[in-house]
């Protein structure tokens, strides 16, 4: 591993440019899969926090897909030799509001690999750093920190890590029933092919979970729509969350959130339904 990891760090710095323009249908989408009222979306309207997801797609041609279902690695991606890919974590600060319209700009770029021994077994992270830019401008309207983690193949003496109770009584809470609809709709609405969202025979018999997996990014959305729904005039300046435990679609799980006593804070976090902490996020407000 330790060559390899030499291998793998020489990504360290790599970048890619993606352009796109900020449309309104892929927002209506989201509002739609995220069973929010009706949306009205014209040229103009703010994308709420991390809506953004929606644009910039990884559209990786067809004969390029490996055989997760995302692209094959080693192009933008390090060829991190570990089969099961995950979303670890992400930090962002939104400096300013991406708007329908708007023709954006996303520079993305490599800036650390690591390998780590954890509970579960040898770890690979790759971290990303996003920064995505508006109408031409110098400064970044948002700037993302993106954890990817990467697992070895599940052997049969593995044995999962004491899971962590998620606090109780949040003001703010909503229960999700994670269908496979809802997953596919978010699948496609990000352009992401990662089988393990929609693929149950790939995820129970070649990455060894017990069913499929709900996305990092859809529930850290649906955190970010619990504050939406409860302080919609909330002004998001930072937000950082940490995946801590697979959410499977085998059971309904809950989003919640706490605006902080000194009102600036949200303390956010998704549970199963046994109530163990998924997912654990903050953010804070301008
Ligand atoms: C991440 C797993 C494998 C670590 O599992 P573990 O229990 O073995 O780790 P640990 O023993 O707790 O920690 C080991 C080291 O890793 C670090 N670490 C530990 N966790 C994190 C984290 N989240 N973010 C950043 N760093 C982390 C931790 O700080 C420590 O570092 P240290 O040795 O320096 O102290 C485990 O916690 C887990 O399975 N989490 C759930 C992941 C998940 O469900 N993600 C969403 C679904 S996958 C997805 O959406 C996919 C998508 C959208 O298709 C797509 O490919 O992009």
């Amino acid at each position: 591993m330790e060559t390899s990891l030499d291998n793998l760090k020489a990504w360290i710095g790599r970048s890619e440019r993606v352009h796109d323009q900020i449309g309104a249908t892929p927002a209506k989408a989201l509002n739609a899969t995220l069973d929010y009222p009706a949306m009205h979306v014209e040229t103009g309207t703010a994308l709420p926090p991390l809506w953004h997801w929606l644009y910039f797609l990884p559209l990786h041609q067809q004969s390029d897909v490996g055989p997760d279902g995302h692209a094959k690695r080693g192009g933008f991606l390090p060829p991190v030799p570990l089969p099961r890919r995950m979303w670890a974590g992400s930090q962002f600060e939104f400096r300013s509001p991406v708007r329908v319209g708007d023709a954006g700009e996303r520079t993305s770029t490599i800036t650390d690999v690591s390998v780590k021994e954890g509970r579960t077994g040898k770890l690979v992270f790759v971290k990303v750093r996003h920064e995505l830019r508006c109408n031409g401008s110098a400064d970044p309207a948002i700037v993302e920190f993106h954890d990817i983690v990467y697992r070895d193949a599940k052997r049969p003496t593995d044995v999962e890590p004491p899971p962590q109770r998620a606090e109780a009584g949040a003001a703010w809470q909503r229960e999700i029933v994670p269908d496979d609809v809802l997953l596919f709709r978010y699948s496609a609405l990000t352009f992401n092919g990662h089988r393990i969202h929609y693929d149950r025979k790939y995820v129970t018999e070649v990455e060894g979970y017990p069913g499929l997996i709900v996305h990092g990014p859809l529930i850290a959305t649906l955190l970010m729509d619990v504050v939406r729904r409860n302080a919609p005039d909330a002004d998001v300046a930072t937000f950082r969350f940490k995946a801590v435990r697979p959410t499977f679609d085998l059971n309904p799980f809950r989003v919640n959130g706490q605006l902080q006593e000194d009102g600036k804070t949200i303390k956010l976090r998704a549970q199963d339904h046994e109530g163990w902490l998924t997912m654990d996020a903050v953010a804070t407000l301008r």
